[in-house]
């Protein structure tokens, strides 16, 4: 039983490449010129074979030169149209193949990009970034070369097999009765050929990932000395791939000299039958010729389906997967009635008995019944301890996630009746530590307001004290930042993500303050760039730093994911035990400063 079940998987599996079809179907005009130039080409390739039997016969046997080079003219005109129909048909199915891995990469990226963020935690990003890649070139592949050589070896195949009858019965017997003797052991040597390249295929992954992990980290390679012990891993690593590469040379390398020896012995089998009969006259030399055309013909476009089926197989495992993809909904939803913001509304923010689990931590809550109301242009203070739940509560604010219990309005609006694109457009959010991408310092900036001008761009720069340092960068505004680009310190990178929020002058500001140490110049900076920024401003933020804390309209003090006090920075201190412990453990380094 276990045969059928395979195919069965197989036929569904095949399957998969259907909707594949639909997005190949866009292009209506090329398919329909495409198919027209495989059919045009099969059709010279079949009537070259009666071609082959002109020449032999009107020329060699009837000894007429003229003859011969009418015969050679003919065969001249059918490859030139073979030529302008295989350029014709090659270009156009690899058009198809760029053009519709291209729509479906654009389709998954935009998919991805408005995913909910626990897609990510539940989906490594490799992954991910695989399906872009590799599944979407896989299918590139077969639409732009796999399926036109399978459709046109299928056609060549039926064709071939048809003028094999047409010109000799009892060859064609001999011949049809010989593909099974040559086929099998071939095709069950190549099954383990195949398993053998795959596994191969997977150690030299297996040694790209090791690699990859070593050069990222090599500081902490280097700084405990492990380059020897890492280099033997590698060693060892490569060495595994060798050997199992060397298996599967052997195997392949019995697999061609088996093709070689059964197909022509089953060639010389046939032209000796063919041969006989050329000589008691039952048939002509061009026909023999023509024959032995058809058939290698059949077996070649024979072996090229087995192979592109296996493709084929491969390609529907990479559509299931991005079809998959994009199925995915996300959980955010965007509500078909939305409500509409009050901006006279008193209360900005407005938590009610919100209650929260992370999708993958269901036992865990991170937010306990929050009650919290936050007026225009207030500064709030988040203080507690790491892990009380503050980060989670900016990530709610920006709906990343829906809370399982409670509600949370903005401007007298519920979250989950807004679009989160409207919601996110009135926030402005600078974390702790600033991510920059690897663009110049205009994308960068910019990044808050696309189409702010330049001009724009350094008066915000001006105003988180960016504009400075950026200018003493070696190309200023256009020195690229990021992974690649110039090493910013971490007060600079603040000053840029700051600038970024200026830029974008949001009604809220989510502000996570940054936690390490900044030298007391580039404190100066950050802190008069982020006064510059609260100015009018409703402001929450996660504060780790006294100078905040004091300055605060009102300190939320949170443990274990619910508030359990607010006030002000006098009051807590004299009524809460935790505060009071905090700020003399958290705060202590500026409380020295400052006293
Ligand atoms: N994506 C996540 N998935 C599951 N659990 C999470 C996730 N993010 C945070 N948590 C958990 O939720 C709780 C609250 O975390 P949160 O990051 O809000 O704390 P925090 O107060 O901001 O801490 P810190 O000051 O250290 O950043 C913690 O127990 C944390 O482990």
């Amino acid at each position: 039983m276990p045969e059928i079940k395979d195919d069965e998987k197989v036929k569904k599996s095949l399957k998969n490449l259907l909707p594949i079809f639909a997005f190949v179907l866009s292009y209506k005009k090329m398919l329909a010129a495409a198919l027209i130039a495989l059919l045009f080409t099969a059709a010279v390739s079949l009537s070259l074979g009666q071609g082959v039997r002109l020449v032999i016969d009107s020329g060699f046997v009837e000894g007429s030169k003229a003859q011969l080079a009418n015969a050679i003219g003919v065969i001249i005109v059918m490859i030139a149209l073979l030529a302008i129909g295989t350029f014709t048909r090659f270009y156009l199915m690899s058009w198809l193949g760029e053009r519709v891995s291209a729509d479906i990469r654009k389709k998954v990226f935009n998919q991805l990009v408005s995913l909910h963020p626990s897609y990510f935690e539940e989906n490594r990003s490799g992954e991910l970034m695989s399906r872009l890649t590799t599944d979407t070139t896989l299918l590139q592949s077969i639409i732009g070369s796999s399926f036109s050589m399978a459709l046109r070896s299928a056609l060549m195949l039926v064709g071939g097999l048809i003028m094999l009858l047409v010109t000799n019965l009892k060859l064609s017997l001999i011949v049809i009765g010989s593909v099974p003797v040559v086929l099998l052991p071939m095709m069950f040597y190549g099954k383990k050929v195949r398993t053998l390249a795959k596994k191969s295929q997977d150690s030299i992954a297996d040694i790209s990932t090791y690699a990859g992990e070593i050069i990222q980290n090599i500081k902490v390679v280097q700084s405990y000395t492990h380059e020897t012990q890492e280099k033997a891993a590698f060693g060892q690593e490569a060495e595994n791939a060798f050997e199992v590469a060397k298996k599967r040379i052997k195997q392949r390398s019995v697999l061609i000299a088996a093709a070689i020896l059964l197909s022509y012995c089953a060639i010389s089998v046939m032209l000796w039958v063919g041969g006989s009969d050329v000589l008691d006259g039952v048939i002509t030399a061009g026909e023999l010729a023509a024959f032995v055309f058809y058939a290698i013909m059949v077996a070649m476009s024979f072996a090229t389906i087995a192979e592109v089926y296996g493709e084929l197989q491969r390609a529907a495992g990479s559509a299931e997967r991005l079809i998959d993809l994009m199925a995915v909904e996300s959980e955010i939803r965007v509500p078909l009635k939305l409500a509409t913001m009050d901006s006279q509304a008193k209360e900005v923010i407005r938590f009610s008995a919100v209650s929260f689990r992370y999708p993958s931590r269901p036992d865990d809550p991170a937010l306990i019944n929050i009650d919290l109301g936050i007026e225009k242009g207030k500064v709030i203070a988040l203080v507690g301890p790491s892990g009380a739940g503050k980060t989670t509560l900016f990530e709610l604010l920006q709906r990343f996630y829906d809370p399982q219990d409670g509600e949370i309005r903005f401007n007298n609006a519920p979250l989950t009746k807004l679009n989160p694109t409207d919601l996110r457009k009135h926030m402005g959010v600078v974390p702790q530590h600033p991510i920059l991408f690897s663009s110049d310092v205009w994308h960068n900036i910019r990044y808050g307001r696309p189409e702010a001008t330049r001009e724009e761009v350094i008066a915000a720069a001006k105003k988180a004290h960016a504009h400075e340092f950026v200018s003493m960068l070696p190309d200023g505004y256009d020195s690229f930042l990021g992974e690649q680009g110039v090493r910013l310190s971490g007060g600079q990178k603040q000053r840029i993500a700051l600038a970024r929020a200026i830029l974008k002058d949001p009604e809220v500001l989510l502000l996570d303050e940054a936690t390490s140490a900044l030298d007391a110049e580039s404190e100066h900076h950050v802190q008069a760039a982020l006064n510059e920024l609260m100015k009018g401003r409703t402001t929450l933020i996660i504060a780790h730093r006294l100078a905040t804390v004091v300055h605060a309209d009102q300190i939320v003090l949170m443990d274990k994911g619910a508030i359990i006090a607010t006030g002000n920075h006098n009051q807590l201190i004299k009524e809460s035990a935790l505060y009071k412990r905090l700020s003399e453990l958290q705060f202590k380094r500026t409380n020295e400063a400052i006293e």
